[in-house]
C-alpha cells in the first residue's frame, strides 16, 4: 500500500506562506493583481479559471477576467494582450489554454511580456530554465519538485523516467529533474519498450493524456508515481494516465486524481504571481 502524496494539503500550506509573503508586501504598498483571459467557454478551461481566481482572493491578490467569445480574432485578443502589457497595474497575464483553433497559439504566448507570464510558457522563461538563470517556471512541473520536496523523497541520483514531453509539462519537467540531479528519461509516443523503461524508474512521472494508460506492470516495486493526466468521465469523475488501483499496490509513494497535481500547479501559479509583484 503506497503512502498518498496528498497535493491538496500540500498546496493548502504553500497557499498560506504566499498569503502571509503578500500581507508583507500589501503593507509596504505593494498590490498584485492577475488578468485572467479565456477565449470561448470550454466547460473544463471554466472550472480552471475559476480555481485560480478563488485562489487568487485567497491569498489576497486582485484577478481581473476577460472573457472574451468563441469568435474573437487573433488581432483582438493581441490587442488586448498589448493593453495589458502596458498597464503597469497589472503583474500577471495568463491566457487560459487551449484557444480556439482559428488562433495561434505560439503567437499569443509569444506576445505575453516575459516580465509578466506567470504560466511561464513565453521562450524567455523556457531559455531561462533551460541555462539556469531565474525566471518563471511552468506551473505543473514546478509543482511536482514541490510534492517530491514535501514528501521527503530524494531526487539526486535517481532514475525519473518522464512519459510525454509537451511543452508545458514533460519537457520542463525533465529539466527541473535535471536540475535536482536526477538521471533523466523522456519517452513519447515514439518509444519503443516503454514498459521496460518505466520498470527502470524510482520515480515515474506520467502526462500523456491518455485515460489509465499506465497499469501496474510498469511500475517498479517501490517507485514513487506522480500522475499528471486528468480525465472526466460522464458521471463528472476523475481519473488520471494510471490505474490508481493497481498502480499503488507496487509503489511506495503516488499522487492521487483529483487531489494530487492538479491543486498544485494552480499554488504555483500563486507562487508566480507573488514573483511578479517582486519585480
Ligand atoms: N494536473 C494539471 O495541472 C495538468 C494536467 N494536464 C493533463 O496532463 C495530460 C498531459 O497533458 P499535456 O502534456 O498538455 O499533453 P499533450 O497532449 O500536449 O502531450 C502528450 C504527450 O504524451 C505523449 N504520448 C501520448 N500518447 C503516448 C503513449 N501512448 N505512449 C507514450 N507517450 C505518449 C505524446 O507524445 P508525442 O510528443 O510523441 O506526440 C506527448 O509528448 C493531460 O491529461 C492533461 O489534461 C496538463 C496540464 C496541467
Ligand atoms: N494558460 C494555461 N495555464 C494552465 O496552467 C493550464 C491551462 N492554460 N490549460 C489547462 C491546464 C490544466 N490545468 C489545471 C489546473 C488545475 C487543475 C485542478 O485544480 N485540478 C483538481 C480538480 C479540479 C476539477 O474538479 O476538475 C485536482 O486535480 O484535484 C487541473 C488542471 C491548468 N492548465
Amino acid at each position: 500500500m503506497a503512502k498518498i502524496i496528498d497535493g491538496k494539503k500540500i498546496s493548502a500550506e504553500i497557499k498560506e506562506e504566499l498569503k502571509n509573503e503578500v500581507a508583507q508586501l500589501k503593507a509596504q504598498g505593494i498590490e498584485g493583481t492577475l488578468a485572467v483571459i479565456q477565449v470561448g467557454n470550454d466547460p473544463a478551461s471554466s472550472v480552471y479559471v475559476n480555481n485560480k481566481k478563488k485562489a487568487c482572493a485567497y491569498i489576497g491578490i486582485n484577478s481581473e477576467s476577460f472573457e472574451l467569445p468563441e469568435e474573437t480574432t487573433q488581432e483582438e485578443l493581441l490587442a488586448l494582450i498589448a493593453k495589458l502589457n502596458a498597464d503597469d497595474s497589472i503583474n500577471g497575464i495568463l491566457v487560459q489554454l487551449p484557444v480556439p483553433k482559428h488562433i495561434d497559439e505560439k503567437t499569443i504566448i509569444n506576445a505575453i511580456s516575459p516580465k509578466k507570464d506567470v504560466d511561464g510558457f513565453h521562450p524567455e522563461s523556457v531559455g531561462s530554465l533551460v541555462i539556469g538563470q531565474p525566471g518563471f517556471v511552468s506551473c505543473t512541473p514546478a509543482g511536482i519538485i514541490e510534492l517530491l520536496k514535501r514528501s521527503n523523497v530524494t531526487i539526486d541520483g535517481k532514475n525519473c523516467v518522464i512519459v510525454g514531453r509537451s511543452n508545458i509539462v514533460g519537457k520542463p519537467m525533465a529539466l527541473l529533474m535535471l536540475r535536482e540531479n536526477a538521471t533523466v528519461t523522456i519517452a513519447h509516443s515514439h518509444t519503443k519498450n516503454l514498459k521496460e523503461i518505466c520498470q527502470n524508474a524510482d520515480i515515474l512521472i506520467i502526462a500523456i493524456g491518455k485515460r489509465e494508460f499506465i497499469t501496474g506492470d510498469y511500475i517498479k516495486e517501490g517507485a514513487v508515481v506522480i500522475d499528471v493526466g486528468i480525465h472526466r468521465d460522464e458521471n463528472n469523475k476523475l481519473a488520471g494516465d494510471v490505474k490508481y488501483d493497481e498502480a499503488e499496490k507496487k509503489a511506495s509513494q503516488i499522487t492521487p486524481v483529483p487531489g494530487g497535481v492538479g491543486p498544485m500547479t494552480i499554488a504555483m501559479l500563486m507562487n508566480n504571481c507573488v514573483k511578479a509583484m517582486k519585480k
